[in-house]
């Protein structure tokens, strides 16, 4: 780490639905930077007062940046932290971004068990975190990885199921689907690099202690 890195504390957050309350609730504890807002296309924003550094990343590749130290911290949400199997510590469960991991088939569908559907295939986002359900029930399935849309999956025949993240159930039912198996609940998690952790730890112990503080407080919501 050079004496720069050293000097600043580098935040990745996630575009999309967990930036905004993300910047919400590191506002809260101060963490703010001028230009931190949605609109903004500026990919690194710094508060040179408060030395961060907020890196604006694409969903998937939080738990990337944290791990390879190019963040010290992140926040994501734990369906993707499972999937992408990151060597980075896991500090907080920040309560928001809530949703839940799980198996859904078409309403009509004939089957009526899980096990039914044995060597069938399974559209998905989250092909490790659904591989390792599958074994978990001794089942062998096939995966294709999709970007997303993946209800369209079995609309098309490109699939017999998906698994995919609910919050509402709104997708599922619009497009006709049923949850058959629950598989894991989600919510948004504070991720630290393993050396910063070290190297960084009052600046970092500090953060997660006010982030502590204000999620018990009920002030987050
Ligand atoms: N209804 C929901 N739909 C999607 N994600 C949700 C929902 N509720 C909570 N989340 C959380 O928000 C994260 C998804 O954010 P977002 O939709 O921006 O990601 P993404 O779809 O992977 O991004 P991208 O559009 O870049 O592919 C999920 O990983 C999950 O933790
Ligand atoms: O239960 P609901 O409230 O309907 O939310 C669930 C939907 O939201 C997510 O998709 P997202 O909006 O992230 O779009 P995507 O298809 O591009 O992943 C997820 O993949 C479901 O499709």
């Amino acid at each position: 780490m050079t004496s720069s890195d050293m000097e600043y504390l580098t935040i990745a957050l996630p575009k999309g639905k967990l930036f905004s309350i993300s910047a919400q609730l590191l506002a809260k504890i101060g963490y703010t930077a001028e230009n931190l807002h949605e609109k903004s296309r500026k990919l690194v924003i710094t508060n040179e007062e408060k030395k961060i550094k907020f890196i604006i990343t694409k969903t998937a590749d939080v738990p990337t940046y944290v791990e390879y130290g190019a963040a010290d911290i992140g926040i994501i949400g734990k369906d993707v932290l499972m999937e992408e199997e990151k060597d980075v510590y896991e500090l907080l469960d920040l309560k928001f971004g809530k949703c839940h991991l799980m198996m859904a088939v078409p309403k009509d569908a004939k089957r009526a068990k899980l096990t039914d559907y044995m060597h069938t295939r399974v559209a998905t986002k989250f092909p490790k975190t659904a591989e390792h359900f599958f074994n978990s029930k001794g089942m062998q399935m096939e995966f294709i990885k999709l970007n997303g849309s993946i209800e369209l999956g079995p609309i098309v025949g490109l699939s017999e199921s998906i698994v995919d993240i609910v919050e509402t159930g709104t997708t599922l039912k619009e497009n006709n689907l049923e949850e058959i198996a629950y598989i894991a609940d989600a919510t948004a998690r504070l991720i630290a690099n393993r050396v910063s952790f070290k190297m960084k730890f009052n600046r970092i112990n500090q953060m997660v202690e006010d982030l502590r503080q204000i999620l018990e407080s009920g002030e987050a919501k």
